[in-house]
């Protein structure tokens, strides 16, 4: 799937667009993660979302400005098919469990089947354990789930809260470099101006603090 870049949309300019779909169970915490990355802000207490919701925000990376699309997916089961609608389109998925519901980080093999049944091929996924702050209660292992991610080859665990603003942007950030750099490379390959040299590295993955456990894959 070719992916959108030195596009124009409404008056704003931007190098790339990239559209990112978050799924997983309901209650995991999907729709703060999102509006944490948009927003810088945590809310309590948050409705069961309806469908898909949708956000955008801008990032700049390596003077690039990188225009995210989040499309925040209902969890529960009798929005299925509308979300699975949104799959098709999507240039990478984020997966996300809560680290204190065992069952969530259960369901992550189905969700990746869902993705490989409805994605496209080469769609970017990323797994995140949400709700880190409450590591008292925790009930799947960081190491299970790296182990889980490098099982089905996916680019990244990361550990967040979004209610303690913990790994929230370097979700997205480390994203947005992964597709960055897949897209120049596949730009390059059709002779597009500003795609990166052919050896220049496809991901770019910085270690964080040790209380931002992340692994990559
Ligand atoms: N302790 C803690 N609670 C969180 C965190 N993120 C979300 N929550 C809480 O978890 C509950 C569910 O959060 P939502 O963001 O609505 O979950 P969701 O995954 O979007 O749920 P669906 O819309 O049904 O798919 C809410 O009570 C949130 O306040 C977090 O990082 N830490």
């Amino acid at each position: 799937m070719p992916f959108s870049s030195s596009a124009r949309e409404a008056d704003e300019n931007f190098d790339y667009l990239f559209k990112v779909i978050l799924i997983g169970d309901s209650n995991v915490g999907k729709t703060c993660v999102v509006q944490h990355f948009k927003s810088g802000v945590y809310t309590e207490t948050q409705q069961n979302t309806i469908g898909v919701d949708f956000t955008v925000r801008s990032l700049e990376i390596d003077g690039k400005k990188v225009k995210m699309q989040v499309w925040d997916t209902a969890g529960q089961e009798r929005f299925r098919t509308i979300t699975q609608s949104y799959y098709r389109s999507a240039h990478a998925a984020i997966i996300a469990y809560d680290l204190t519901r065992r069952s969530t980080f259960e369901s992550v093999p189905h969700w990746i089947h869902e993705i490989e049944k409805y994605g496209a091929a080469n769609l970017v996924i990323m797994l995140i354990g949400n709700k880190s702050d409450m590591w008292e209660k925790r009930h799947v292992l960081f190491e299970d789930a790296c182990t889980l991610a490098e099982k089905h080859g996916l680019l990244a665990v990361l550990e967040t809260s979004a209610k303690e603003s913990k790994n929230i942007d370097e979700v997205f950030m480390l994203m947005a470099k992964e597709l960055i750099a897949r897209n120049s490379l596949h730009l390059y390959g059709e002779g597009a101006p500003h795609g990166f040299p052919p050896d220049s590295s496809p991901v770019l993955v910085a270690q964080g603090p040790r209380e931002k456990p992340r692994c990559t894959c």
